[in-house]
């Protein structure tokens, strides 16, 4: 492969509809390296499936350029295709055939002989924890079973790059976990993946690096551990209070350790240096001052969630 798995420059999409033209994804650059695991990560309506949709050639641009595996989407659609493995969001398993079939088909459509499809298929299904279940038809397996015979699926013509969107959305804690492992031993065999989630705790198990996306524009893109310290992901103490936060806003930001406090409407945030220890009490301390009694408090640790606060100025929902 080229020394470049992805790039996209300035990329665009710009949906046009009945209410208007919608920039979904709104001059994105990127650079994906072969072998890494990169997570594009950001909030619902962000851009990412959009994104994916333009890497996989489903979606034409509107504006600038990507390449995957070195090839133009735009201008050299089959040859991208040759060299990605897809797995969507839905599930897209033909539910006619059995999973076995399922891989053989697309071994046979990649140009593989039956017997060289039949044996990668049962390579992948064995590595996948599937063989045993290898001839039911996919409406008689679990949700994670089925997610990774997608997985093997795709993976059926050894793909340059593995693109996720959001693996592990619809499927439980446990078979969860274990698709992770899973992900992360094909990491380790050098493949390389670009998945897109919003669960910010998937991409920091599973990413070598991440761009935190929204409104379609790269907000920040480094690792995990890089995005925290350059965003200076503080401890975050959102305390509500009975009343208006507002009146308590200014008192708070002269506390010890306080780097900056947001008031929306009963709530007061307070992004503070960690360790924020005692912090608390005096924020309390400091709304009973201005005749606020606290309804509720929460403090979130520093990490990708308190670090999209900061690039954002709001919360990240999933
Ligand atoms: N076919 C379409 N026509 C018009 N607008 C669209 C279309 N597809 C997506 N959008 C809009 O584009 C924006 C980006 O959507 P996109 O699905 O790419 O985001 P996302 O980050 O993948 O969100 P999610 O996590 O919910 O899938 C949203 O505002 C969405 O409503």
């Amino acid at each position: 492969m080229t020394d470049v798995a992805i790039r996209t420059t300035a990329l665009r999409k710009t949906y046009t509809g009945g209410k208007g033209p919608v920039p979904a994804v709104n001059g994105l650059d990127l650079e994906v390296r072969p072998g890494e695991f990169f997570g594009l990560l950001g909030p619902n309506g962000a851009g990412k499936s959009t994104t994916m949709g333009m890497l996989t050639t489903r979606i034409a641009p509107t504006g600038g350029s990507a390449t995957v595996a070195g090839f133009d989407v735009a201008k050299n659609p089959v040859d991208v295709r040759q060299r990605i493995g897809v797995v969507t969001q839905a599930n897209t398993m033909d539910r006619a055939v059995n999973l076995l079939e399922n891989l053989e088909f697309r071994g046979r459509f990649f140009g593989m002989s039956g017997k060289e499809s039949r044996r990668r298929a049962m390579e992948l299904f064995e590595e996948f924890g599937l063989a045993e279940v290898a001839t039911r038809l996919d409406d008689h397996v679990s949700g994670g079973q089925s997610k990774r015979a997608m997985v093997c699926r795709a993976l059926m013509h050894r793909p340059d790059v593995l693109f996720l969107d959001e693996p592990t959305a619809a499927i439980d804690p446990q078979a969860r976990r274990r698709l992770w492992e899973l992900l992360r031993g094909l990491n380790a065999a050098g493949q390389t993946v670009l998945l897109t989630t919003h669960h910010l705790e998937e991409a920091e198990e599973l990413c070598d690096r991440v761009a935190i996306v929204d409104h379609g524009k790269v907000l920040a893109c480094d690792t995990v551990d890089g995005i925290k310290a350059s965003a200076g992901a503080d401890s975050v103490i959102t305390v509500t209070f009975d009343g208006p936060a507002q009146p308590a806003r200014e008192a708070a930001g002269k506390l010890t350790g306080v780097r900056r406090v947001e008031a929306d409407g009963t709530d007061l945030r307070v992004h503070a240096a960690a360790p924020a220890d005692g912090l608390l009490g005096e924020l309390i301390a400091t709304g009973r001052g201005h005749g606020l009694a606290v309804r509720n408090a929460a403090t979130l640790p520093p990490s990708l969630e308190t670090a999209f606060l900061n690039l954002t100025g709001r919360e990240y929902r999933e």
